[in-house]
């Protein structure tokens, strides 16, 4: 009670000084329905009580009700009488009841015997009326439900305080709230009134000041720990952000301050002083002086705020009269800007509100505004409702703000306004230490690159477009060195010594350095060769010497074969399979679909029955989800043994249940149908030593190799761009085949749109192409009829059709919806010849080998890619026969896109347009674009040369520090950011 006696008393003392009354009465009767028991033996409730009646008529009821029923609140009234305490504590200046009862000054004003008060107050009679006041572990209660009560009754109590309002016209809360809140820079001084500056409406330490925070900064950030929440720590701690405004970014997914920055602008409008006429929805940037600030009540809810802001721009009509006389020579003259706001809403009307506002615009102040201007009736007024105001504290730099300045255009996010996010940008970005950048200052300064800071400035706060662009190269840099840094700090992780590690990163620096010659190649692997029916072309011959050259090294290998359609990819993977099983160790060969795995196996055992000595022939086997159950199990049974040594099959391959005995080598056809997670699973498939049956006797085992991960052989057929699969496979050696195989004579393509005259053209030059002993590839879109997309042909539909339209030639059909025996059978017997035309979908993409098919038709070519096209294209013309490919456009418009396959065959270029055209995603197919690793600005299809420098940089970091000991900030940032999306899975 005595404590309740104290705050009101204390508090109608203050009312008398500050003309709180109406305020306190308002919230009483008002908003928060609060009853506030008071003790009728206080002469102070009767104080406040009375003021209550002068005030507001209204309340006497409720007022006398309140005094009648002091002991009848349940506990739901609790909360409320609570929050009302604190709330009387609060606008009388204490930050809540302790520091109320605390101030012993304001007891001795009140003439009460501090001694009497406290012997008076007993604790247990306070706990039973205001059971939620619990003394000495009093919680921290929130003490409004939003914060413009908190800053309102604020700007009422503080004289000085009400001198801040954001641009939306909500007041701020001032120094005193945010210096509560933890701050980013752990030993700030507490910010005092005569050195805050003002920018952009907010209160920001000087810049003394800010010289003093990044020292601390600075000191901080030589501990690890700290140095990686700086941009990771809440946003709460942002200098002077209201709890309102910390609850609505926080709301919008803005928890940190790294969330906040990397909120970058979508553009920039440029910002010129004008030159010329001024026009109607101009964004214009103006230095000025501020000659009037005028805050007016118009009604009892709604107020206004406009400062008039002169300054001068250059004006080519010298006949105007609107020169000034301060400013020398033609040319110039000056303009006014008028910047209004409107407050609505009763607290804003009241005169000292109102005065603090004027007073907030001093005449005179120097200041840079900018906004969309509107023109008035008056010659050179303009008005601006959205401004945003900087006051420039030194005259002198008004010169330099007027010259073009880019003003950032934020996309909205989460229903926070474009302007609003302006505001806490760039109130974050002067919370932000100037040392917050993680990468040594030489990496980024020999790229030419800004330092982490200025990068932040310069994307928000450009001076012109050029810094800002700096400033976004640094930040695809960022995207891309983390992710290189991380996939090799993975890869050197899993190394046992210095030396393997230095190896590695060397194998990197320089890429195609080693290989073997071929007397080096196993016995099993020359024998292999020499029994091939075609000589291996240069290119092929030397993608075999590195392969194996890695193949003998006991640190595994992870190396990505990339090669245009129909190169000879796969005969260069059988040899290095040859390779491991002429050391004594087994290998397997996973591809992405059943057929392809049956095409593997015929053609490796066609191959091998060339061989001369039918002794040394390894054992195969196929595993596929189709093997009879029986035999998958009997094939386990072997790779267990080691009775198998070489196994060709699909995801099967990677099943728990599938273990090797001395497993060396794992090649993943078309790899980027398979995830990371997946490739990475042969990893686990350790090597083993046991009793293998058939067992060459190891030249290259040593003790490093019995608990080596196997090496791993990715094949891919898309001719991915270098920065694509330097971005998707950064941790990978990369061997390119770059020439096909002699005798192929280049494909002629045709782009025929869909009509009835194309048909028939098409038809005849199939019918041409059969008599003259050809075959065709029919590809269609889809595989039944779609109601919904009437346009797109579909393979079953139009077999029979196609049957009837070529008698005499036999058509099969290959589509997904097959099982897997029949699409065996189709692609087996069009193989053979034993069908002439083949009606497929796009299942044939992959890997197909038909060197007698000499057509192919795609149907509603427009549907497919640039880079699938190609590939499609790619199983046509793998023989002597020339061949030729017809992509049927359903309309005209479709036609030019298809264009640029009828002037090029070279996959890498075609990639490139379907990068630029389409993005990375739809050129690597649904499967593979999810992983991707996500590059929030960077593009890849532009932004190449930077991803090549962000690895050459990775490999320099780590060959400083293989563990990143040396670089413990960059050690934490990496960490901070994903391994997931660092893996890209
Ligand atoms: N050096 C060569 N000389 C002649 N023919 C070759 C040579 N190398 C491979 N071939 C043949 O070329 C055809 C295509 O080879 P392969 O299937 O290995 O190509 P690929 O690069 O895997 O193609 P895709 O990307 O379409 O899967 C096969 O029929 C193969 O026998």
């Amino acid at each position: 009670m005595a404590l309740m006696a104290l705050a009101v008393h204390s508090c109608a003392k203050c009312f008398r000084k500050r003309g709180l009354k109406n305020a306190v009465a308002f919230e009483v009767g008002g908003d928060f329905h609060c009853k506030l028991s008071l003790g009728s033996k206080m002469s102070s409730s009767k104080l406040l009580i009375s003021k209550f009646y002068k005030s507001s008529r209204s309340k006497h009821k409720f007022a006398e009700k309140l005094l009648e029923e002091p002991d009848n609140y349940g506990p739901a009234r609790v909360w409320n009488r609570s929050k009302l305490l604190k709330k009387v504590s609060f606008s009388v200046g204490y930050d809540d009841h302790h520091g109320l009862i605390e101030d012993r000054s304001i007891r001795k004003d009140q003439g009460l015997n501090l001694k009497d008060l406290d012997d008076n107050f007993h604790v247990s009679l306070g706990c039973k009326k205001f059971p939620s006041i619990i003394m000495g572990s009093s919680p921290q209660v929130e003490l409004y439900d939003n914060s413009d009560w908190h800053s309102r009754i604020r700007s009422y109590s503080v004289d000085q305080s009400c001198n801040e309002l954001v641009p939306n016209g909500k007041p701020l809360d001032t120094d005193g709230l945010s210096e509560k809140r933890p701050c980013v820079y752990p030993c700030i001084p507490s910010v005092s009134s005569s050195t805050v500056r003002k920018v952009n409406g907010f209160i920001l330490p000087s810049q003394s000041q800010l010289h003093v925070l990044e020292s601390s900064a600075f000191m901080v950030c030589e501990d690890d720990t700290s140095t990686k929440l700086i941009l990771d720590k809440p946003i709460s701690c942002i200098a002077g952000l209201s709890k309102r405004n910390w609850h609505k970014l926080e709301d919008s997914d803005f928890h940190t301050l790294r969330k906040l920055l990397h909120h970058f602008p979508r553009t920039y409008a440029d910002l010129q002083n004008p030159h010329v006429g001024i026009e109607d929805g101009h964004y214009l940037i103006l230095a000025g002086r501020i000659f009037a600030s005028k805050a007016v009540r118009l009604s009892c809810s709604l107020s206004f705020l406009e400062v008039v802001v002169g300054g001068e721009i250059v004006h080519h009509d010298s006949s105007s009269e609107c020169k000034v006389d301060d400013i020398a020579g033609g040319g110039k003259k000056v303009i006014y800007l008028h910047l209004k706001k409107f407050f609505r809403g009763t607290r804003f009307t009241n005169q000292p509100f109102l005065r603090s506002l004027q007073q907030k615009h001093k005449e005179g102040d120097i200041v840079c505004v900018s906004g969309k201007v509107r023109s008035m009736p008056t010659e050179n007024h303009y008005e601006i409702r959205e401004y945003c105001l900087d006051v420039i504290d030194n005259a002198q730099d008004s010169s330099v703000c007027v010259k073009g300045r880019s003003y950032p255009i934020y996309p909205s996010k989460g229903g926070l306004k474009p302007q609003f996010l302006r505001d806490m940008i760039t109130r974050a970005l002067h919370s932000l230490p100037t040392n917050v950048d993680p990468i040594p200052k030489d990496i980024t300064e020999d790229l030419g690159l800004p330092h982490l800071h200025e990068a932040y400035i310069g994307i928000h706060q450009p001076k012109d477009l050029s810094e800002a662009d700096l400033a976004r190269k640094r930040f695809i840099f960022d995207e891309f060195f983390y992710l290189q840094l991380g996939r090799l700090y993975q890869m050197l992780e899993g190394l046992g010594s210095r030396v393997e590690k230095e190896g590695l990163l060397e194998k990197y620096r320089n890429p195609e350095l080693h290989a073997v010659i071929s007397e080096q190649w196993s016995s099993l692997a020359k024998g292999f060769m020499k029994s091939l029916p075609y000589s291996l072309t240069s290119s092929q011959l030397s993608a075999v010497c590195e392969i194996i050259w890695d193949l003998k090294r006991p640190v595994p290998m992870n190396r990505l074969l990339q090669g245009d359609v129909g190169c000879g990819k796969t005969v260069v993977a059988f040899l290095a399979c040859l390779e491991v099983l002429g050391s004594g160790y087994q290998a397997a060969f996973m591809v992405p679909t059943e057929l392809l795995a049956v095409q593997h196996y015929e053609h490796l055992h066609n191959l091998l029955d060339n061989m001369e000595s039918s002794d040394c022939r390894p054992p195969v086997a196929l595993l596929t989800g189709s093997t009879p159950t029986k035999e998958a199990r009997m094939i386990r049974q072997g790779l267990q043994t080691g009775d198998i040594s070489l196994v060709i099959g699909t995801h099967s391959l990677i099943a728990e249940k599938v273990e090797f005995s001395a497993l060396r080598l794992a090649v993943i056809d078309e790899q980027h149908r398979f995830g990371v997670i997946q490739r990475g699973r042969f990893n686990s498939k350790l090597f083993y030593p046991s009793s293998i049956a058939y067992m060459a006797s190891p030249t290259d085992a040593s003790k490093g190799d019995l608990q080596m991960a196997p090496h791993v052989l990715a094949l891919s057929a898309t001719p991915i761009p270098r920065t694509l699969a330097l971005a998707l496979y950064g941790d990978m050696s990369l061997t390119q085949i770059t020439d096909l195989p002699p005798g192929r004579s280049p494909i002629d393509t045709h782009i025929v749109e869909g009509n009835d005259t194309g048909f028939e053209m098409v038809y005849q030059m199939m019918m041409d192409e059969l008599q003259a002993g050809g075959k065709v590839f029919l590809v269609y879109p889809i595989i039944e009829q779609s109601e919904q997309l009437p346009q797109l042909r579909a393979v079953s539909a139009d077999f029979k059709s196609i049957q009837t339209r070529f008698p005499g030639y036999k058509c099969s059909l290959l589509h997904g919806k097959m099982k897997s025996d029949e699409k065996d059978e189709a692609l087996r017997q069009f193989r053979h010849g034993q069908t002439h035309i083949l009606l497929s979908t796009q299942v044939i993409e992959i890997g197909v080998d038909v060197p007698d098919a000499s057509m192919m038709v795609v149907m509603n070519a427009e549907r497919f890619g640039i880079a699938q096209l190609h590939q499609l294209r790619g199983r046509v013309g793998r023989g002597s026969r020339k061949s030729k490919c017809i992509l049927l456009g359903s309309t005209s418009s479709s036609l030019s896109r298809l264009k640029v396959l009828e002037h090029s065959s070279d996959g890498f270029d075609l990639a490139k347009v379907d990068l630029l055209l389409r993005g990375p995603g739809d050129l690597l197919g649904k499967k593979q674009s999810g992983h991707l690793p996500e590059f929030p600005i960077a593009r890849l299809e532009v932004d190449g040369n930077i991803l090549q420098d962000a690895h050459v940089a990775a490999l320099k970091i780590l060959g400083m520090s293989h563990d990143l000991k040396q670089f413990p900030m960059l050690k934490a940032e990496l960490s901070m950011r994903q391994p997931l999306s660092i893996l890209g899975d």
